[in-house]
């Protein structure tokens, strides 16, 4: 066990979808996996481990934010040899070009997040950014899905609810969407020398106000998690 997971070593699969929902994280192994046993409900931070197309995959949650997410992030790591992580997250539409029920690949995170500063010092201004064989893997996967994507630079702001933040800038320097977690999960991604991409869909829009309800943020996210999955059978190497 570690601290914040129950889990013997070897219950986790190398490859992890990572959820902020817990119940997104049940949901998804309750409709998409196989032979599926679930290794821990600390915290009711739900975590289970099964099987897809035949890959052994776990999927784990995060939680909201990048202090929870770089709890989970960093005890897979270095507690469970995690090598790849697919974080499969909500977010709220920013770009005009983005809509709703849109499929978003992270390219790269801007934050508002104390994570870089603290890790790099003043004046150093670090872009966390997605393995470039994930995210190239995940655009061809959504192509021969059928799966429209957009691809691009993600905002994970360090508060949910933030009236003091100069959005419609981030919106002109062609940021998509807005979520929580993307440059932490990178950092730590860099950090620890291990695979990340982000996939999101977008359940709110910041222009036209449009809002998902609770429910459909658990459990309507198909595409999403079939990309998600999909992609990590092509790239998990036994
Ligand atoms: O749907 P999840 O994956 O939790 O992601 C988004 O939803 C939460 C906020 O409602 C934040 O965690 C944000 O990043
Ligand atoms: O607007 C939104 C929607 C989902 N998640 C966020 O963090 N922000």
């Amino acid at each position: 066990m570690s601290t914040h997971i129950g889990a013997n070593k070897g219950d986790i699969a190398e490859t992890v979808l990572m959820p902020g929902d817990p119940l997104r994280a049940k949901f998804i192994a309750e409709n998409y996996l196989d032979n599926v046993v679930q290794y821990s409900s600390v915290r009711n931070m739900f975590g289970f481990t099964g099987t897809y197309k035949g890959k052994r995959i776990s999927v784990q949650g995060s939680g909201m934010g990048i202090p929870s997410l770089a709890i989970y992030t960093t005890e897979l790591i270095k507690e469970y040899g995690v090598k790849t992580i697919y974080r499969v997250g909500s977010c709220g539409g920013m770009s005009p070009d983005v809509h709703m029920r849109d499929v978003i690949l992270g390219q790269a995170g801007t934050t508002d997040s104390s994570i870089i500063e603290n890790t790099f010092g003043p004046n150093m201004y670090y872009s966390p950014i997605a393995d470039f064989g994930l995210l190239d893997s995940a655009y061809h996967t959504a192509e021969e899905m059928g799966i429209n994507t957009k691809v691009g630079n993600i905002f994970a702001a360090d508060r949910f609810y933030n009236d003091e933040i100069d959005i419609q800038k981030l919106i002109d320097y062609g940021v998509l969407a807005t979520e929580m977690e993307t440059s932490g999960l990178y950092l730590l991604a860099a950090k620890h020398h291990i695979r990340a991409l982000t996939i999101l869909t977008v359940s709110d829009h910041l222009l036209s106000g449009e809002a998902m309800s609770a429910k459909d943020r658990e459990t309507s996210f198909d595409e999403m998690i079939r990309l998600a999955l999909n992609t990590a059978v092509k790239n998990i190497e036994e």
